[in-house]
C-alpha cells in the first residue's frame, strides 16, 4: 500500500505573528518536508519557538505572511481538510498526552495510533514493541497504564504514539524535557533512525544543543523574531556576530565546545 506521507510539505513564507502589543515572529521562511532530514529549531527562551509552532499548526493566525499545506493556508483549514492536516502533520509538546485517557494502557494507545494510520491509508509495519524500542522503552511497558508512567516515560510514549500514527511530518516542541539528560541523546538517535526509515519529516524545537545535534544536521537559530543562522550545529554556533548565539553558547559552554 502506498503511503500518503511521501509528499507532505509545510511551508512558512515571510511569516509574521505575535500577540496583542507584542510582535514575536518577524519574517520567517522555512519548509519541513517528509522524506528529508529533520530540522532542529534552536533559540533562547522567549525567542518564539512555540509561537512559530502554533502558527505552523494553524492555531495562531499570522499578522502577515502564511503557512501553506497542500496548497492551502493552514489558518483557514476547516472540516475534512483540517482533519487530513491533523492526521498528516502531528504535533507533540512537552506536555505529553494531556487529552488522552490516563487509564488507557500503553499498548492500547499505540494500537489506536496504528489503527488510525491504517484507516488513513498509511502503511504501518512497526510493532508496538518496536515502537517502544524506538524511544528506549522495554516491551514490559506495554501493559502499563498511562497514569502509572513517570513524566519522562509518558513523554517517550507520546512520541512513540505520534510516530505510530505514521504522519508525513512530526513537529516536536521540547519533547524530552522530563527525560534524564543522559538518556536524551540515545532516544534522539532512535527517533531519528525510525523517522528516516518511515520517511517522516521532523521539526524539533529545543534549547538542548545535544538533543538537536543528535537529531539533525540542519539547525535553524531563532532570535529577534528571525532565523539568524542556519546549518550544522557547528556552523550555527560559529555565527558569533549574533549576541543571542554568543549568549546561548556561553550558557552551555561544555556542550557548545563539543560542537566547535
Ligand atoms: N498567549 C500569549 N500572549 C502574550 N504573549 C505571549 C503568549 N504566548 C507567548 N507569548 C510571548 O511571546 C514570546 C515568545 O514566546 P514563545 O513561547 O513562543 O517562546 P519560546 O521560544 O517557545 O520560549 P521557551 O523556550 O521558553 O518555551 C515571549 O515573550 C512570550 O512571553
Amino acid at each position: 500500500m502506498a503511503s500518503s506521507a511521501s509528499s507532505t510539505a509545510l511551508t512558512a513564507s515571510d511569516l509574521h505573528a505575535g500577540y496583542p502589543g507584542q510582535r514575536v515572529l518577524d519574517g520567517i521562511d522555512l519548509e519541513i518536508r517528509s522524506g528529508q532530514a529533520p530540522m532542529g529549531l534552536l533559540g533562547p527562551s522567549g525567542a518564539g519557538k512555540t509561537t512559530l509552532i502554533d502558527a505552523l499548526r494553524g492555531i495562531l493566525k499570522p499578522t502577515s505572511g502564511q503557512v501553506m499545506y497542500e496548497g492551502r493556508n493552514v489558518s483557514r483549514l476547516r472540516g475534512a481538510h483540517r482533519k487530513a492536516f491533523t492526521a498528516d502533520v502531528r504535533f507533540v509538546s512537552q506536555y505529553a498526552m494531556t487529552v488522552t485517557d490516563p487509564r488507557a494502557s500503553v499498548a492500547g494507545a499505540l494500537g489506536n495510533a496504528a489503527r488510525e494510520a491504517r484507516k488513513g491509508g498509511r502503511t504501518h509495519a512497526v510493532s508496538v514493541a518496536e515502537m517502544l524500542g524506538t524511544v528506549g522503552l522495554e516491551p514490559r511497558f506495554e501493559d502499563r497504564t498511562l497514569r502509572s508512567l513517570s513524566g519522562g516515560e509518558l513523554q517517550r510514549v507520546a512520541l512513540a504514539t505520534a510516530l505510530a500514527t505514521r504522519p508525513g511530518i512530526l513537529v516536536l516542541d521540547e519533547p524530552l524535557t522530563a527525560v534524564d539528560p543522559g538518556m536524551r541523546g540515545e532516544i534522539a538517535a532512535g527517533l531519528r533512525s525510525r523517522a528516516d526509515e518511515l520517511g517522516v519529516g521532523m521539526l524539533i524545537a529545543s534549547h538542548d544543543l545535544e538533543l538537536l545535534q543528535r537529531l539533525s544536521e540542519d539547525v535553524a537559530f531563532l532570535g529577534q523574531g528571525r532565523i539568524l543562522a542556519r546549518g550544522t550545529m557547528h556552523e550555527v554556533l560559529a555565527s558569533t556576530e549574533h549576541p543571542a548565539i554568543r549568549d546561548l553558547a556561553a550558557s552551555a559552554p561544555l556542550a557548545a565546545q563539543r560542537f566547535r
